[in-house]
């Protein structure tokens, strides 16, 4: 598999090149030449297939050449060695359960998944990487948990002061090691304009290795698609699903689209946002404005100018009317949020995490007459305890993985918004 970039002014490169280098040179983000199709007998035949097999299938053809099968299959093996449960809430929609890995949220797939292809890599290139990345939330302290102690990578996570939950901010400012947490006064848009700036800086490029670990990169971005294969492989109705993604930067419902287009029966997405509605603003209008990001209760979709929606309008060629066909986005307020989860709970005896009771809404508001579709509850309720315990009066009980955390002191470096704050940082 060859890859671009979406700005169209940088060489054409191998799996392996776009996972180091994150970003292209031009500053476009990397996107496949094209999109296999997977054989018929193998989607038609999906119940039969171990977790394994579907990932080897899905992902070979866009790994190509750049790790030997074996090792593949062993990267594969190590990434989704937790369950992908579809839980049924209502008689019309089911819950894909993405928070049974280690840090209770869906981006433990793709931070394992590209934590190992690196360590791979630079085991066989004797190189040493530098890892920046982006968070709203989630991401963080799954790639802090992926990378912790991989061979020959530094990670470095930019959290927005404030704007995470206490136990995300535990999650990304306690592992140690090669992981450091840097405290961005300004929000996830200053931490992701910094990143990507960091990456086009010729100073630091020539000090550091650098790639990013955010759904930009291809190795954290394609793993992704898996999802929507355990799902559907769990899926027990004829008509195929309507699937409601949370959305925050866009990189999961992107490779659900991405799925979709390999040949996974689906019936329509939708993208349920938070208050942060430009996508929402520009399937009304055809108008694509980038906006401040604002917080809200479901703060890990905090995102003015999600990254993967240019990926989004490549899947559709750049047509709008193809793309609306297919694909739905509504914004769902902080209110109707939390009432989602009390009525949810209280309905279903099911509990919503902020980020799915969003998802929840959207699609229960979008199904009608017979049809049937999931969401993905993409984090586990308890990481975010103050929101879900004063919605519903119940305590959530803490699982092992964070109750250990609670007792542990968070290290950060706290850092204005500039760029060139990081930068000196970083050259000190
Ligand atoms: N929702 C994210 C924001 C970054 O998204 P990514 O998928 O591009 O890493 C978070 O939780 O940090």
């Amino acid at each position: 598999m060859i890859y671009y970039s979406l700005n169209h002014q940088s060489p054409r490169v191998s799996f392996a090149e776009a996972a180091v280098k994150g970003q292209a040179p031009d500053k476009g983000l990397y996107f496949p030449e094209h999109i296999p199709v997977l054989p018929k007998d193998f989607i038609q035949h999906l119940k039969s297939k171990s977790k394994e097999d579907i990932g080897f299938t899905v992902m070979k053809p866009y790994v190509g050449e750049s790790i030997p099968d074996d090792v593949l299959q062993q990267i594969i093996a190590e990434t989704i060695n937790f369950d992908f449960p579809l839980v049924q809430i209502s008689d019309s929609i089911s819950a894909l359960e993405l928070f049974h890995g280690p840090t209770l949220a869906f981006k433990d797939v793709g931070a394992r998944f590209m934590s190992r292809c690196l360590g791979y890599f630079n085991r066989h290139s004797k190189t040493h990487t530098t890892v920046l990345v982006a968070t709203s939330g989630d991401t963080g302290g799954a790639v802090a948990n992926g990378f912790l102690g991989v061979d020959g990578v530094d990670v470095i996570i930019l959290y927005p002061s404030g704007k995470v939950s206490p136990v995300q901010e535990l999650q990304l400012t306690t592992p140690g090691r090669n992981i450091t947490a840097i405290e961005v006064q300004g929000n996830f848009d200053d931490c992701q304009a910094i990143v990507k700036q960091a990456f086009a800086d010729e100073t630091l490029n020539k000090k550091y290795a650098l790639t990013s670990a955010n759904s930009i990169n291809v190795a954290r971005w394609l793993p992704q698609q898996l999802y929507y294969f355990y799902a559907c492989q769990q899926w027990q109705f004829d008509e195929p699903p309507v699937i409601c993604v949370p959305s925050g930067n866009f990189g999961n419902i992107c490779a659900g689209i991405v799925a979709y287009m390999s040949g996974l029966p689906v019936k329509h997405f939708i993208a349920a946002c938070n208050a942060n509605d430009t996508v929402p603003a520009f399937l009304q209008t055809g108008a694509y404005k980038a906006r401040q990001a604002v917080a809200t209760i479901s703060n890990a979709m905090d995102v003015g100018n999600p990254s993967n929606f240019v990926r989004i309008m490549e899947l559709f060629q750049q047509k709008f009317d193809g793309l609306k066909s297919m694909l739905g986005s509504v914004s769902i307020d902080d209110e109707t949020t939390k009432a989602t989860i009390k009525t949810v709970k209280e309905q279903f005896n099911y509990l919503l995490d902020p980020h799915g009771a969003v998802a929840y809404k959207a699609l229960a508001d979008y199904l009608s007459g017979n049809e049937k579709g999931f969401i993905l509850e993409t984090a586990h309720p308890v990481k975010f305890p103050e929101t879900v315990e004063a919605v519903t009066g119940e305590t959530i009980k803490i699982p092992e993985s964070v109750q250990h955390l609670l007792s542990k002191t968070k290290k950060s470096v706290m850092l204005t918004s500039s760029f060139e704050a990081f930068k000196d940082w970083m050259m000190r």
